[in-house]
């Protein structure tokens, strides 16, 4: 049984203060983590680290840079959190192991993502739990552009026999416009009116960006918050499922 999950980065930032991990949220998500039996891939996002570096340099999904130096900067401030995130992960006993994007990713000119996943299945088959993150990703025509933690969830979900994936945010679930979790997404337009973007300072498109792609996977998807990550890792369905296209 293979789970990829992906940790936002708004459960383990703050996400309004530049590169402020939030240590307790980290620990609790890291003790759940440690908690789970089967393989498990893990991802997270940039919150105060990545999408600060990006937006301070005027890159996003659609925003390139051709500028090495900026690209690396925003690829650092990723390895810092990244850092943080392995650290917490090790503290609580999983062999955690970092996958880092710009190294190995890239897109074509529509966007499309290239993830290649040998270095990922064989860390599994070892015992790892490898580690990816959204990262500055190399793109046909544009240089460099962000690329999010929730498209390579994807990209993993497709390339790899995954079973089960989700998505831990700091909301209960995808809410509707009264402020409900929505049990179960089928079509985009059930929802259109009540995602939107991010609150905080995002660059890759918050809620309904991660709803459309989930609903192009074949698997269903699962979007909770912190209280339903053990409840999820448990094979449970906390928060909203996201119906894949089967
Ligand atoms: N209908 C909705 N239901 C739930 N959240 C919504 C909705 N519409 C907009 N949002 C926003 O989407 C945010 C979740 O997306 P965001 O990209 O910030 O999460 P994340 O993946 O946890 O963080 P990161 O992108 O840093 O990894 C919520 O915090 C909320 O501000
Ligand atoms: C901003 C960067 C570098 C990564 C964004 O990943 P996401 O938070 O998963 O959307």
């Amino acid at each position: 049984m293979t789970t990829v999950l992906k940790l936002g980065g708004s459960v383990v930032t703050e996400k309004d203060t530049p590169e402020t991990v939030d240590d307790d949220a980290l620990a609790r998500a890291a003790s759940a983590v440690a908690a789970h039996e089967g393989d498990l891939v893990l991802v997270h996002g940039g919150g105060s680290f990545g999408h600060h570096a990006a937006a301070e340099r005027g890159v996003s999904t659609a925003e390139g840079t051709r500028s090495a130096a900026d690209a690396v900067a925003i690829h650092d401030a990723m390895g810092r959190l990244n850092g943080a995130v392995l650290d917490a992960l090790h503290a609580e006993g999983v062999e955690a192991l970092p996958v880092r994007p710009l190294s190995v990713a890239s897109r074509d000119a529509a966007g499309a993502l290239s993830l290649p996943t040998g270095s990922v299945a064989t860390m599994l088959e070892e015992g790892f739990t490898p580690v990816l993150h959204g990262d500055g990703v190399a793109q046909a025509g544009s240089g460099v552009t962000i690329t999010s933690g929730d498209d390579l969830v994807v990209a993993l979900a497709r390339e790899l026999a995954v079973d089960r994936v989700g998505l831990c945010s700091t909301v209960p679930g995808v809410l509707d416009s009264s402020g409900e979790v929505i049990d179960r997404i089928e079509r985009f337009s059930d929802v259109a009116d009540a995602v939107g973007d991010s609150d905080a300072t995002d660059v890759t498109g918050g809620m309904a960006a991660k709803v459309e792609k989930l609903l192009a996977l074949s698997a269903p998807a699962h979007v909770f918050g912190p209280d339903g990550l053990s409840a999820f890792l448990a094979g449970e369905s906390p928060g909203t499922v996201v119906a894949g296209r089967e």
